[in-house]
């Protein structure tokens, strides 16, 4: 049975597969409780391209005659009593239950209409709306969100506040970071790359009440904003600024706040509705702020009432069958937490890549634990993968790609053509352990294979990125 909070075409998350159009996709493994794609051959081993179909809940259903579908959110749980309470008042018991209730953004303000984030169709929208009025936003956060929208968005100034010393620190290494800043500069390719990968289409939810419409449908995904026109009211291409190694001091509705001290940019005479005033000392005056600063964990409903061992960042902690600390109580993707002894080459981010996996692999778990069956760790857990596009470039990230918990002694290899490529290696004691792989590099699957079999690279030093050498052909 999958408990739903909205009225839509198909179920939502990690659980239940997302909405999608027929498109190619690549993303690490695809699988989830309920596949209803077809999946051509695999990339590489982690790395795979797929096609997803979008298909109405009764196809489904039809498809998996023992899956009901309630469209209702789940509003309490018994752990005891193995009972859900839905928004409606009705009550399901379980054998078993898989939360998969996704995060919600983690806003610099909860309650201040000119700080918004974005997560779902209806956040996304909502963005649309106001920037299509806008001549100036300040986006803060440095992580995935933030590197779409300031690539994105035109029309209007983009004021991008990070705190770091460079953009993109969730993902990327200060040399990354010096390889793409150019494309922030330069226009937009007249024709957009070739959209590889998903989009979200969602029908409008909620029929009946059973979801109140403040509450967050799934969490968007790859190309999300492919579609939907990110532009502000100025007739401007991209302008971003960004802001370095700042933090947000204050949000100020007033203009009587400041200070003339403290009006820094050219505007600053103007009387905007928000204002913005960051560590730097500078403030900025705005139409609105993106708070583009991570998620929460969606568990609080869960946990209510329950003994649930909970990790800091709020998620779930489930063990390596996805079990929580609840009996018969599973979860999965952007709501736990991987509390297992991780694989020395994976780390867990909040990504749709993993929440799939997750998905995937809990329901392989619930079955085998209900026929007392064992059940390894699933191999995707052994190498963190991701695929994505950033500034308009294929970024591959394999393993321990920003050398996440190494020892002082790991060694870089980097290549880099201006405009073209960023190759970076990771090497521990001669072994590689991450790779971050920018552009089309043909390189993945070769690094992939080198850094699951560990072999001792030091023989091949700096060739290893040599590019004269066909380094498929010579690891073949
Ligand atoms: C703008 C944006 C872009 C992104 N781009 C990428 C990307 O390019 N690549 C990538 O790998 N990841 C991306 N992500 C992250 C990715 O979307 C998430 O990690 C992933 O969707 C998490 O899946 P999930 O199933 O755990 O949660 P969700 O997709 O959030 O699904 C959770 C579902 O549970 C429902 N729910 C919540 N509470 C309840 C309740 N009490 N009862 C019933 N239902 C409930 C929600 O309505 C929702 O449908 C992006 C995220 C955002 C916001
Ligand atoms: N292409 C992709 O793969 C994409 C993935 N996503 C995913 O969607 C989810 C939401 O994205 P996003 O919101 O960008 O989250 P991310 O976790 O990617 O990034 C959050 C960023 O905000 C910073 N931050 C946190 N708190 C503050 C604060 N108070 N002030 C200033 N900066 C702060 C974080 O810094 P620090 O790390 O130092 O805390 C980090 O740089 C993430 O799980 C992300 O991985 C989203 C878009 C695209």
């Amino acid at each position: 049975m999958l408990l739903y909070k909205h009225e839509t075409e198909c179920g939502g998350g990690a659980f239940a597969g997302t909405y999608v159009d027929c498109r190619k996709y690549i993303h690490s493994t695809w699988a989830c409780l309920f596949t209803f794609c077809s999946c051509p051959p695999q990339m590489s081993r982690t790395l795979e391209e797929f096609d997803v179909e979008e298909q109405p809940s009764s196809i489904l259903q039809e498809k998996f005659p023992n899956l009901s579908v309630i469209h209702s959110a789940v509003r309490s749980l018994d752990t005891k009593s193995h009972r859900v309470q839905t928004a409606d008042g009705r009550y399901f018991g379980y054998n078993k239950l898989c939360i998969c209730s996704g995060g919600r953004p983690k806003l610099l303000s909860q309650d201040n209409p000119h700080v918004l984030g974005i997560r779902d169709t209806d956040s996304a929208q909502e963005f649309q709306k106001r920037l299509s009025n806008a001549r100036r936003i300040v986006v803060v956060g440095n992580g995935g969100i933030a590197l779409e929208l300031v690539y994105e968005v035109e029309g209007c100034d983009v004021i991008w506040a990070v705190k770091d010393k460079s953009i993109g620190n969730t993902f990327f290494d200060a040399g990354a970071a010096q390889f793409l800043i150019p494309s922030l500069e330069a226009d937009k390719p007249a024709a957009a790359a070739p959209c590889k990968r998903l989009r979200y289409t969602t029908e409008e939810h909620s029929r009946g009440g059973s979801s109140a419409s403040t509450e967050s449908g799934s969490a968007l995904g790859p190309d999300w904003h492919q579609g939907i026109i990110l532009k502000g009211s100025e007739q401007v291409t991209r302008r971003v600024s960004v802001e370095y190694q700042c933090e947000v001091e204050n949000i100020f509705t007033s203009k009587d706040h400041l200070t003339s001290s403290q009006g820094t940019h050219r505007h600053e005479n103007e009387s905007w509705p928000v204002y913005i005033q960051l560590t730097n000392g500078k403030t900025f005056g705005c139409d609105f702020i993106v708070s583009a600063t991570g998620v929460v964990p969606n568990s609080e409903p869960f946990i209510n009432g329950n003994t649930f061992a909970v990790a800091e960042d709020g998620g779930l902690c489930v063990d390596d069958h996805m079990l929580t600390s609840e009996p018969d109580v599973y979860a999965a993707g952007d709501v736990c937490t991987a509390c297992w002894e991780h694989s020395p080459l994976w780390q867990q981010m909040r990504l749709w890549t993993q929440a799939r996996q997750m998905g995937w692999y809990a329901g392989r778990c619930m079955a085998a634990h209900a026929s007392t069956q064992p059940i390894e760790l699933d191999f995707c857990f052994e190498l963190f993968s991701h695929v994505t596009r950033f500034f308009n470039y294929k970024v591959v990230l394999l393993g321990k790609f920003n050398g996440q918990g190494l020892e002082r002694d790991h060694e870089l290899l980097v290549r880099c053509t201006k405009g073209h490529e960023y190759v970076k290696v990771i090497l521990s004691r001669g072994r590689m352990v991450g790779a971050v792989l920018i552009g089309e590099t043909d390189l993945e699957e070769t690094f992939e294979n080198l850094i699951l079999n560990q072999m001792d690279l030091t023989p091949y030093g700096e060739d290893l990125l040599n590019p004269n050498i066909d380094i498929e052909d010579y690891f073949d």
